[in-house]
């Protein structure tokens, strides 16, 4: 039986040391359990907060980081090292600092890599890399739209099947990304949904309120579905 709990604290940088704080626990217990731990990262500005809380976390050193997989939400399907790029900005945000094993790190596939701009077999070759995922945590940013990952409300590929897919004339830019599905999504133990500011109070409310025309709404854990909210971004639930 799956469990959503809703944590609220005051402001955005709060939140990013708290969900550091909760991050680094909950790899360390991983590894504890399973040996390994594999965690989803997600693109976005509190994603970047988060990740440069994490470097700033004393109890990080407890972890085994050459034991820990690092995966992807979805990606902005653009050239290898590319500013806008997820991975880049996690990579300068925190991975660089640390002593991961770069067979570990699994980077979503950029546009100028093995399939050049074909996210289509891009997003396979992730399916294939990502084989059945186990993942411990997953986190989410949300959209002002109530999207999340590269999955946006009334798009016709956020019903696309498989583990990764290919997403065009994204809303928001760049057009072409890549994906985890829901279904894939769904499959985590943890989801976490973490927002910060006004401009999120409105989608929060409406995917907290059970509207099911928002991805946001249907990411959940197997185990838990965590909402982890600033006071701004919780004001309308
Ligand atoms: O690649 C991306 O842009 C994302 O992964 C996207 O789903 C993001 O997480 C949300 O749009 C929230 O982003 P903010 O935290 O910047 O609002």
């Amino acid at each position: 039986m799956s469990e959503t709990v809703v944590v609220v604290v005051p402001d955005a940088d709060v939140l990013a040391s708290s969900v550091a704080a909760r991050l680094v626990t909950s790899i360390i217990d991983a590894q504890a359990v399973r040996g390994r731990a594999d965690v989803v990262l997600t693109g976005g500005r509190v994603a970047a907060k988060v990740l440069r809380a994490v470097k700033e976390l004393p109890a990080s050193a407890a972890i085994d980081w050459s034991r820990v997989d690092l995966w992807w939400g979805d990606e902005r399907f653009l050239p290898s090292g590319d500013p806008d790029r997820n991975e880049t900005q996690a990579r300068e945000a925190l991975l660089d600092a640390l002593p991961l094993d770069p067979a570990r790190v699994h980077a979503m596939p950029a546009s100028d890599g093995p399939d050049g701009d074909d996210a289509e077999a891009a997003a396979a070759r992730y399916s294939t890399e990502a084989g059945t995922p186990q993942f411990d945590v997953l986190m989410l940013g949300v959209g002002e739209d109530g999207h999340v990952a590269s999955l946006f409300p009334g798009h016709p590929d956020a019903e696309k099947a498989g583990t990764a897919i290919a997403v065009h004339n994204s809303p928001k830019p760049p057009p072409t990304r890549i994906s985890l599905s829901l279904a894939t999504i769904r499959s985590a133990k943890e989801v976490w949904l973490v927002a910060a500011g006004p401009d999120k109070a409105v989608s929060v409310g409406a995917a907290l309120g059970g509207d099911q025309s928002l991805p946001a709404a249907r990411a959940t854990g197997t185990s838990r579905t965590l909402w982890l909210l600033d006071t701004a971004a919780a004001a309308k639930r």
